[in-house]
């Protein structure tokens, strides 16, 4: 991709984007760059780690993109605008992968008629896993989607979707990995309670959670037929699960999603 990259934001979706845009190689380091509030220690990382440009001077980092990436928190958005604003031009692109924050805000916030995609990546963008929602704001067109479409398929895979959706989107997909993180500390501190090796139980559950997300994949098959094919009658799951079903497990995950989406439209809100 012959595009130079101006990252706004060095944090953990940031770096987890970029990690996945040089191990597939797409865009030469020498054609990124990014940029923070302040933190100096963490543009030396980057700069050591990936090889890439970080910089406090924004005005030459936005100028000099052909892509923007947006990716400070949604409450830094104004700020971070009203610092680039006169150096934006309609030729570029930008992306914003911020929750909650429509393509409208950003476009009246700049005041200028520029294209927007909104993404919504996961952190798994770093080992090439990301599952992305993109969706575009009323001055982007299809090559503008298309270009957003190679950048994010290259950590993983995308889908377009209606920007109504994406709260709802970053409630499943965007915060979705925390979600099995934590079932997946709970699994562990069970394993070790029970006396197993923490390695032991860190191997093997991680390949579990693979292995379902395969599973899923690759089958095809639903959620729910998957599980009652491991759920012998009497056995070992069904005594798990009932526990799970006692404690309303599908109510409570039901209100983690929607909290999580109330929580995005609210974001949007300011
Ligand atoms: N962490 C995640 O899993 C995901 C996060 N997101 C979105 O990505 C955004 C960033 O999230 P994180 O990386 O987790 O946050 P973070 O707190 O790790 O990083 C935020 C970054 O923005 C920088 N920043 C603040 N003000 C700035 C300014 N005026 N100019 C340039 N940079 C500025 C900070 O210095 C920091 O590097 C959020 O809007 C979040 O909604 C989206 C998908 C996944
Ligand atoms: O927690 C957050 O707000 C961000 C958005 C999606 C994942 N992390």
């Amino acid at each position: 991709m012959n595009k130079n990259i101006t990252f706004l934001g060095a944090g953990s979706a940031a770096e987890a984007i970029l990690s996945g845009i040089i191990k597939a190689g797409i865009v030469e380091r020498n054609r990124i760059r990014m940029t923070n509030r302040n933190n100096i220690k963490r543009r030396e990382y980057l700069e050591e780690q990936y090889q890439i440009t970080c910089c406090e001077n924004k005005e030459k980092a936005v100028r000099e993109a052909d892509i923007i990436i947006l990716a400070m928190k949604p409450y830094d958005l104004q700020e971070s605008l009203s610092e680039i604003k006169s150096y934006i031009n309609k030729q570029q692109l930008l992306i914003s992968i911020l929750a909650g924050v429509s393509t409208e805000t950003i476009i009246r916030e700049l005041n200028v008629s520029l294209p927007v995609i909104r993404a919504m990546p996961n952190t798994s963008a770093m080992v090439g896993y990301s599952a992305t929602a993109l969706t575009k704001g009323r001055h982007a067109d299809r090559e503008h989607m298309e270009l957003a479409e190679e950048l994010f398929d290259t950590i993983g895979t995308t889908t377009i979707v209606d920007e109504n959706d994406m709260h709802i989107v970053t409630a499943i997909s965007g915060s979705g990995p925390a979600y099995i993180y934590y079932m997946v500390e709970a699994m562990e501190s069970a394993a070790i309670e029970a006396g197993l090796d923490q390695k032991v139980a860190k191997e093997l559950i991680t390949h579990t959670v693979i292995g379902a997300g395969e599973m899923l994949q690759k089958t095809g098959e639903r959620a729910d037929i998957l599980r009652k094919k491991i759920t012998s009658p009497h056995g070992t799951t069904e005594a798990g699960i009932s526990v799970l079903e006692k404690n309303h497990f599908q109510k409570i995950m039901m209100d983690c999603v929607k909290n999580a989406q109330q929580r995005s439209e609210e974001l949007g809100k300011g």
